[in-house]
This record gives C-alpha cells, sequence and structure tokens, in this order.
C-alpha cells in the first residue's frame, strides 16, 4: 500500500471519547457498544428493530436513545453507524441533521461507494470519518455480539482530507478502545486490500462450501477440520454479502478470476495426472462410495509414477499457498489474549447433558470461558472442548473426574 497508509497517530491527537451513540445494533454494533461499555464510555443505542435494541440493551451494551428528545442539546462526542452498506449514507445524513453527535463513522465492508453516496446526499465530509474494523463473525445480529471480536485487530479509517485531525484522533480513539489498532488509507486502496483479504476469501468459501449441497451423505459424515475451517465464513448473511460484493464488485472480480485461472490450472494438471496414471474418474462422490481409488503420482496402483512435468502446476499452486499464508500476520498482532486450556470431556448426545456438565462446572467453581461442541452425526457421543484458566485446570479436572465425567486434560 505504500505510502498512501499509515497507523492512526499514536497519542498525539488522543481523543477523550466518553460518550457513544451507537446505530444499529447487530452483531457489529453490539459488539462495538459491549467493547465500549467495558471501557466505562456512556453508549446509547438505536436501531429500527425493536427485538434488537431489545437485545442489545438486555446483554449491557448500552441504553436506548431517546427518539423523542433534541439530541442536538447534548450531542455524543461520537456516533458509529453500524446498518448494512446500502443504507449507511442515509442513515449518516439524517443523524448529522438530527445533530446527534461531534464526530461521526461508519463499519461498512465497503468504502469507496459509501463515500461516494454520502457525498451525493449532501452529508457534512467535515464530521465523517469513514471506518471499517476488520473483525467480524458468520453469525448476524446482537446475540452473536462479544466485547472482544475486535481485539488486536486492524480497524480501517478512510478520512476523505475534510475531517480535521481531532475529528479523525476522535474515531481512531473508538477503534483503540475496542482494542483495535486504527489504520489510515485511502478508501480506493481500502476497496481493493478486502476485496485480496475478505471479499473474495468469502466467495472462494462459499464456491467450497457450495458443492457440499449435492454432495452424498456419507462424504458429509467424513467432514473433518479442514473443510469447516475453510467454509465458516460461508456461513454469512448471503444478503449482506451481496450487497457487500455488488459495491465493491471491479476489485473482487478481478481477485476471483485470478483465483479461477489458478484453479483451472490445478484441475487440468490433475485430470492429466488421472489420465497419464490411467485413473481416469471424475466424480468424487464415486471415490467415496466406491472405495479407494489410485492416488496419482504414487507407485501404489503398480504404475509408473505420474511425470513432476504434468504435476508441476499443483505444486506451483501448493507452494505460492503456503507462502501467501505465511504472510498473513499473526491472529490476533500484538495484542495478548488471555491464555486458555481447552480441556475436553466426552458427552453422551442426550438432553441435559450440557446443563448437568455446567452445573458441575460451576459447583466447582470454575468459569467455563468458551465451549465448542464436536459432534459426528449418527455417533452417540460428542466431545465437549471446554476452555477455562489455566490457574483453574487441576481443581478442574479433579472435580469432573469426582462428579464422573470422562474428563481427558492434554488429549
Ligand atoms: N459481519 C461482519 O463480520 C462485519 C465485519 C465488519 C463490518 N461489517 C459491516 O457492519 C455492518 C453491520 O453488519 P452486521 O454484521 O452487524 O449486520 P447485522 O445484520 O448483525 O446488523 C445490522 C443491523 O442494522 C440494522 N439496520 C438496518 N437498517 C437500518 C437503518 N436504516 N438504520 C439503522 N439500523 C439499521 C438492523 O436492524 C440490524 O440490527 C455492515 O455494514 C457490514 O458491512 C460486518
Ligand atoms: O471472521 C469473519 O467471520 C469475518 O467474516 C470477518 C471479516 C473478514 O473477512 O475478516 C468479514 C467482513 C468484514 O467486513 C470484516 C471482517
Amino acid at each position: 500500500m505504500g505510502n498512501t497508509s499509515g497507523r492512526a497517530g499514536g497519542g498525539e491527537h488522543r481523543h477523550a471519547v466518553r460518550r457513544v451513540t451507537v446505530i444499529g445494533t447487530g452483531l457489529i454494533g453490539t459488539s462495538i457498544a459491549l467493547a465500549l461499555r467495558a471501557r466505562d464510555v456512556d453508549v446509547t443505542l438505536s436501531d429500527p428493530d425493536p427485538s434488537s435494541l431489545r437485545l442489545a440493551c438486555d446483554l449491557g451494551a448500552g441504553r436506548p436513545l431517546d427518539e423523542s428528545a433534541d439530541p442536538s442539546a447534548a450531542p455524543a462526542d461520537v456516533a458509529v453507524v453500524a446498518a448494512p452498506p446500502a443504507v449507511v449514507p442515509a442513515v449518516l445524513r439524517r443523524a448529522q441533521d438530527r445533530g446527534l453527535a461531534h464526530v461521526y463513522t461508519d463499519v461498512a465492508s465497503v468504502k469507496a461507494s459509501v463515500l461516494a453516496e454520502a457525498e451525493r446526499l449532501g452529508c457534512d465530509m467535515a464530521t465523517f470519518v469513514p471506518g471499517h474494523p476488520m473483525g467480524g463473525r458468520e453469525k448476524q445480529g446482537p446475540g452473536a455480539a462479544r466485547a472482544d471480536l475486535f481485539l488486536g485487530r486492524s480497524w480501517a479509517l478512510c478520512p476523505t482530507g475534510k475531517a480535521d485531525p481531532e475529528t479523525v484522533a476522535a474515531v481512531a480513539e473508538v477503534a483503540r478502545l475496542c482494542g483495535a489498532d486504527p489504520l489510515v488509507l485511502d478508501a480506493g486502496v481500502h476497496d481493493r486490500a478486502v476485496a485480496l483479504v475478505s471479499h473474495a476469501p468469502h466467495v472462494a468459501a462459499s464456491a467450497v462450501a457450495a458443492r457440499l449441497v449435492s454432495g452424498d451423505a456419507a462424504a458429509l459424515t467424513l467432514a473433518g477440520q479442514g473443510v469447516r475451517d475453510v467454509t465458516r465464513v460461508a456461513g454469512g448473511d448471503p444478503a449482506m454479502w451481496t450487497e457487500i460484493l455488488t459495491h465493491n464488485a471491479a476489485p473482487v472480480a478481478d481477485v476471483l478470476y485470478a483465483v479461477a485461472a489458478d484453479l483451472a490450472a490445478t484441475a487440468d494438471a490433475l485430470r492429466g495426472a488421472a489420465e497419464e496414471a490411467g485413473t481416469g474418474g471424475s466424480d468424487a462422490n464415486t471415490a467415496v462410495a466406491g472405495g479407494a481409488a489410485p492416488v496419482p503420482g504414487t507407485e501404489g496402483a503398480g504404475r509408473p509414477p505420474v511425470g513432476a512435468e504434468v504435476l508441476a502446476p499443483v505444486r506451483d499452486l501448493l507452494e505460492r499457498g503456503r507462502a501467501g499464508h505465511g504472510r498473513i500476520p499473526g491472529k490476533h498482532g500484538t495484542v495478548r489474549l488471555p491464555e486458555y486450556t481447552v480441556i475436553p470431556v466426552v458427552i453422551p448426545d442426550e438432553p441435559g447433558t450440557l446443563g448437568r456438565l455446567f452445573a458441575s462446572a460451576a459447583a466447582a467453581g470454575v468459569n467455563i470461558e468458551d465451549v465448542r461442541i464436536e459432534h459426528t452425526p449418527g455417533l452417540p457421543l460428542g466431545v465437549a472442548q471446554l476452555h477455562v484458566l489455566p490457574e483453574a485446570v487441576d481443581a478442574f479436572v479433579r472435580a469432573l473426574a469426582a462428579d464422573g465425567w470422562s474428563v481427558h486434560p492434554g488429549a
């Protein structure tokens, strides 16, 4: 990105942010509000969907904005518009007209189109600093919100040049209060960057996941962590993602053509290898249902190995893939998240099991910080992966074992 980007002033222009209004209490708005509440910021909330607003308030994300009062009498320091990209400019314009805050930002996943429309609608660009926190989930709504969603993540800020440094500093402070690292960059540069690191990967994940729709049930039973990792984001909301992709269409298309070319070259090479090895078949489900097929490039089938030059494009993609993966900065940047120890517990797949397990934890005085359940369809057992603080592990394992649980520390 050369000199078109930079970390937002690290203290030079620190701005005290004490009152924030969040407009749109879905996943991102509520996560921001929860993070700000944890730093004692006074947060007011607004959403056209009363059930989202109520749930956000019940989660402790803030109190409802009094829509009947005149907000310009006591404007918030910052208003955060956390609505879908297409409505952000109109919501911003209305918030500015009402005088809700001194400074405004948004969180939309695309920036150039939002900026252009905000200008077209006559929004005040001197008080608007477009933003995009690079943390999220494949779930929607306030129920999925987490105060730690942005810890150690970059938070893009794309000021137009009309906003003064104090205004940019106020929004950078919101990002910092959420535990993120603000990064100032041009909107077009931002959109090309997220096409590469977020939007095209989302489409690629969906393309892989879409193959599973017609996948044989027997094949899906073999799903392990690999396919879960590769397709996690494909669980996102299709309506929201269609909007995001449409707003960043050209940069995403560029990346997808390159991905498609790599996939096509790899498929051609593998088809060539299969033909050379005389194994020909092309249906993944047939391969699973019909037993083991000879692996091209090995001597196992009693045929000569497939030539290295036939497989060169495959190897080349795998090498470049590993190199690209290695360039992704550490998941949480320089921020250290609490380290939890994972305690696997084998649990029967029957009603009430988790309740009893949590009751055992509570009786032992141990807080379960997070829980994941691994469960193979059709099996009567699953594994609950309980995340606890390291200092609680010994007492916890003893207590669970004493209660008769099949507990497997270190497994
Ligand atoms: N989901 C992610 O991982 C992620 C990450 C970073 C940024 N974003 C961006 O955050 C924004 C919100 O996404 P989300 O995932 O929180 O979606 P969400 O569906 O969880 O929440 C969107 C909220 O906006 C509200 N809303 C709709 N129209 C509105 C309007 N006119 N005025 C005010 N509120 C309105 C909805 O009622 C809903 O509560 C989007 O712009 C998205 O691009 C999403
Ligand atoms: O982690 C996820 O689930 C996300 O999809 C988050 C993610 C991303 O691609 O990193 C998705 C869209 C956003 O605009 C920002 C972040």
